[in-house]
């Protein structure tokens, strides 16, 4: 993984690109509430962006084209989100212009900081604007949830309570503390969390007062025993950074954050982290860096 948000590739860029921040997220916690009849689970969580993320670089084309540069290890260029995202505006709108995108990818893939949906997301706003189609926010967060059900949050912009499998969206402020993320170098199958049978699915639903109320101390992420059971790097991880902060896992993982008030602190700690994983600090925000971009 490149240091989150500070990927040194030298690109050239022409005057016509719009370059545009995609930031990560963080589960701050987690309800498995059911099961639907399809099998996709119901959620309650609360969404919040960290300050740091992906770029991606837009420049127009003079043809209809649709080019990424680079390819993602494992992900073909027309399974991209980012061509996806693309594509689906070209075929929403009948909209014949191309765009070369080039994406400085510092996330890691499949960690549940929801790189791939906030790609779609600066995507689908980026090129509403660079292509003149005036979709209001509505329409692309539409658009967004066929391609995830995290892509909505990242196209709203704003913190949010999430209900249903994430697509019902309450704006929220919450509070911005710096976290130590850890990566721990290990692939988790979202899917395989899902199925595991031992999943609690009944946590009762609750109101989003009540959520707030408790505060960050109270707060959990169902999904937490599951995966540590199944992932023991996870684990490990975990019970390394909760001996320095409160710690929690984001998503279905593999990344899991501790949650520090003081900035110095929580790079003290990103610096003691093991080698074997991968570690960052970012604060939390609840205006997207993509929205502040985009003024
Ligand atoms: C649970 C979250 C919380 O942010 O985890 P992360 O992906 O961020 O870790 C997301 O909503 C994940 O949403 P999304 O990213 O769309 O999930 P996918 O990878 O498509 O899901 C893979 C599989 O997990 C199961 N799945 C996923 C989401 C859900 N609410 N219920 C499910 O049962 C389904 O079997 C699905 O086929
Ligand atoms: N632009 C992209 N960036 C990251 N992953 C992508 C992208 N396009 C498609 N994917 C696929 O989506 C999966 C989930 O990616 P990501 O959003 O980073 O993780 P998560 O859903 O765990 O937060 C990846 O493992 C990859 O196969």
């Amino acid at each position: 993984m490149t240091e989150a948000g500070t990927s040194g590739a030298a690109i050239r860029l022409s005057q016509d690109t719009l370059s545009l921040p995609a930031p990560a997220k963080l589960n701050r916690m987690l309800h498995i509430t059911g099961r639907r009849a399809d099998g996709y689970h119901e959620l309650q969580t609360l969404f919040q962006f960290l300050d740091i993320g992906d770029t991606l670089h837009f420049t127009p084309r003079d043809d209809d084209a649709i080019q990424l540069t680079p390819t993602l290890a494992g992900v073909p260029a027309e399974d991209n989100l980012v061509v996806r995202a693309a594509r689906l505006l070209q075929a929403e709108t009948g909209c014949r212009r191309g765009v070369d995108i080039h994406l400085e990818k510092c996330l890691p893939m499949g960690g549940g900081l929801g790189g791939g949906s906030s790609n779609a997301a600066t995507t689908l706003l980026a090129l509403n604007r660079l292509w003149a189609l005036d979709l209001d926010e509505e329409r692309l967060a539409t658009l967004g949830l066929s391609l995830g059900a995290d892509v909505p949050v990242f196209v709203r912009g704003h913190a949010a309570w999430a209900e249903g499998v994430g697509e019902r969206l309450t704006p929220v402020t919450l509070d911005t503390p710096y976290f130590v993320v850890i990566h721990p170098g290990v692939s988790v199958a979202t899917a395989r969390v899902f199925q595991a049978p031992e999943l609690t699915r009944d946590t009762a639903p609750i109101r989003l007062s009540r959520a707030l109320e408790g505060g960050a101390s109270c707060w959990k992420n169902d999904c937490e025993t599951t995966v540590r059971r199944l992932y023991p790097q996870v684990d490990e991880a975990i019970n390394w950074l909760a001996q320095r902060a409160p710690t929690m896992l984001t998503g279905t993982g593999a990344c899991l954050f501790g949650r520090l008030t003081n900035v110095e602190e929580a790079a003290r700690i990103a610096r003691q982290v093991d080698p074997r994983w991968h570690a960052f600090t970012a604060r939390g925000v609840n205006i997207s860096p993509l929205h502040k971009a985009l003024g």
